[in-house]
């Protein structure tokens, strides 16, 4: 089942939560959005359940599988929520919970009893809890309660699943098992599913697509990868991932950021405009010598070796924090020491104009050699 909304604004009095946002979500795919609190993540999926009437606008549509559901009540969408904070009926046990959906049906639509059995029994499989039916909510742990609560959400087979934050109380370790334990029920069910997440690397790890919103807006939407790789704008490029921002100037063609040249063809313009460089810290050489090439030099301030890279955090003679990652192989060969000075060889940049969304992915140029990006 498709998804669709087409030019949908919320306002709350004055304040605008979503400011004219059209997406298409397709039969079948996981999508997330992603971004800060209060930037309209769950006023959107609100809307896409019926629970939130959008602004009046004649452009404004929502659409399931291209049918116009705009005046469709909550019941008639066939969605499956679950939210941060599970809402389990905590005086029935697990099996009860999730068979709540089906018995509750009017006679006309319910299944037989044996039926709703061998059903709830196939999904206490599929969420791994084959041997917890007969527990209460309150003997689960957080992260087997939103199991149940997905459980129950997909008992009653919703054509659209909506998850809000779905394991957002729960601590790192359990997020992250559920996290791939969603991916995996996600291609067995293939049921078309919209996950609210502030959280980058969940939405990075777990979705087919991933659309960052910030002020009500859609910021961009593309795949992990492409987003990752080719932030659209300022804002995507700061939020994803680390990254290590430089003040420069643009001026014809190139950017500066102290010592260091851009390529910067987007603005041609001889007039100097602020802009912003910037270099994910994977994309950082260390050296413990110059090697005549322009650099930037910094003070290394404390070296972290408890992960499968290196992260070296340093400060520039500007006072400019820079984190560099590398393998640890390359950190034991270099073995640099905390309160060394060295010199920082970037291998690619990516630029914008200060405040705009003109961006450019650059190689470094030099007076004396080029770095291929
Ligand atoms: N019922 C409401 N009445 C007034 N303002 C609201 C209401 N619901 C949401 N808002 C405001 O709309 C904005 C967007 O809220 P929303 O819950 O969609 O953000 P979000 O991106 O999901 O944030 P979070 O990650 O914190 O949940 C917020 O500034 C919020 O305060």
């Amino acid at each position: 089942m498709s998804i669709e909304v087409r030019h949908v604004s919320k306002s709350f009095s004055a304040f605008k939560a979503l400011d004219d946002v059209s997406l298409r979500i397709n039969g079948g795919e996981l999508v997330a959005l992603l971004g800060p609190s209060g930037s309209g993540k769950t006023t959107l999926l609100r809307l896409i359940a019926g629970l939130e009437t959008p602004d009046d606008d004649s452009r404004t549509s929502v659409l399931f599988h291209d049918r116009d559901v705009s005046e469709a009540k909550v019941a008639e969408r066939r969605v499956g929520f679950v939210f941060q904070h599970y809402a389990l009926f905590r005086h029935m046990t697990v099996f009860d919970n999730i068979a709540f959906g089906l018995r509750v049906k009017p006679r006309s639509e319910r299944l037989p009893a044996d039926r709703i059995q061998a059903k709830v029994e196939r999904l206490l499989e599929l969420v791994q809890l084959k041997q917890f039916g007969n527990r209460f909510p309150s003997q689960l742990s957080g992260g087997q309660r939103q199991r149940v609560a997905l459980a129950r959400a997909l008992a009653v087979e919703p054509k659209v699943l909506l998850l809000d934050e779905p394991f957002g109380a729960l601590d790192a370790k359990v997020r992250q098992d559920l996290r791939q334990w969603l991916r995996r029920l996600h291609e067995q069910m293939h049921v078309t599913t919209v996950l609210v997440t502030h959280d980058q690397e969940e939405a990075l790890e777990v979705a087919d697509r991933v659309v960052v919103m910030n002020h009500g807006r859609i910021e961009q939407d593309g795949s992990p990868d492409e987003l990752f790789h080719n932030a659209q704008t300022q804002f995507v490029m700061e939020f994803l991932g680390q990254v290590n921002m430089f003040h420069g100037r643009a001026v014809s063609g190139f950017a500066t950021a102290g010592p260091l040249r851009v390529e910067f063809p987007n603005y041609r313009s001889d007039e100097a405009a602020p802009a912003r460089v910037y270099f994910r810290p994977h994309d950082l050489e260390v050296r413990r010598r110059p090697n005549g090439d322009p650099s930037l030099a910094a003070t290394i301030r404390r070296i972290n070796t408890a992960g499968s890279l290196g992260r070296v955090s340093l400060t520039t003679l500007d006072g400019v924090p820079v984190l560099v990652e590398m393998t640890l192989d390359e950190l034991r060969e270099l073995s640099l020491q905390e309160d060394e000075l060295v010199h920082l060889y970037p291998k690619q940049a990516k630029v914008f104009l200060d405040g705009s969304a003109v961006g450019h992915e650059g190689k470094l140029t030099t007076p004396a050699r080029s770095v291929a990006s």
